[in-house]
């Protein structure tokens, strides 16, 4: 079983991350906790460019270059893992390539969303179940503001840019409703957030 945690910074998603591995894990099942861009050395290496190079790419080379983390951490971290049985877990995948450069930067221009869509059927990978983490933007920042992380390139854009970004996750859960769960997490607090996300996944574990 292949799952996604998606949404904007701060909504959540590393947080639940950890707390679902240790859950299912509990429950006695066998899980990797991954991430993108990264989750396997070469991926991680393209990261650190993506996130805190110096200098910026253009829109199409910054998508071909999260869509070559994403093919070395999909052929040499998850497709094993998934065959030898475990629950895969990953902290962003295609649908933010979509939301971050194909809303975000290119404001769903059609061809930048269609060459999206044929490196990621290239990929041929699609998660089982999609959890898109919703928070008004400004109870994100006020979270981010108390956490001590390295600000990215993606942070440090600006206020158009990342309401682009929310509205295009919105747009992919609009569009894929079986798949992507919308949770909104402003009101309901970590340990909620946790449940509703775990009672999906066994429901899914044991009905398929
Ligand atoms: N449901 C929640 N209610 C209140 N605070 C939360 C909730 N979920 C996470 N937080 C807090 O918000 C901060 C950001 O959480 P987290 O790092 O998990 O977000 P993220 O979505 O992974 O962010 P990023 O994409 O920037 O890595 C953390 O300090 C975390 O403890
Ligand atoms: C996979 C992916 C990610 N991004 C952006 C989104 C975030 O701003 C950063 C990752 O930081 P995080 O703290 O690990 O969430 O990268 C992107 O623009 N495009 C992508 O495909």
């Amino acid at each position: 079983m292949f799952i996604t945690l998606e949404g904007g910074e701060g909504v959540g998603k590393s947080t639940q991350l950890r707390l679902l591995a240790d859950a299912l894990r509990s429950h006695g099942h066998d899980v990797l906790a991954t991430r993108e861009p990264g989750g396997s050395p070469g991926a991680e290496a393209l990261r650190n460019l993506l996130l805190f190079g110096d200098a910026p790419l253009s829109l199409r080379a910054e998508i071909l270059a999260h869509f070559a983390a994403r093919f070395d951490h999909v052929e040499q971290v998850i497709r094993p893992a998934l065959a030898a049985g475990q629950i895969v877990l990953c902290d962003r995948f295609t649908d933010s390539t979509l939301a971050y450069q194909g809303y975000g930067r290119a404001d769903g221009d059609a061809a930048v969303l269609e060459l999206i869509h044929v490196l990621d059927a290239q990929l041929g990978l699609r998660p089982d179940r999609t959890f898109l983490l919703e928070a008004p933007r400004e109870v994100a920042r006020q979270r981010l503001a108390v956490r001590k992380a390295p600000t990215d390139r993606y942070e440090q854009a600006d206020e158009a840019f990342h309401a682009r970004v929310i509205a295009g996750f919105q747009a992919i859960a609009t569009h894929d409703p079986q798949r992507v769960r919308r949770i909104g997490t402003a009101q309901i607090g970590v340990e909620g957030v946790n449940s509703l996300i775990m009672k999906e996944i066994l429901a899914v574990l044991s009905h398929g």
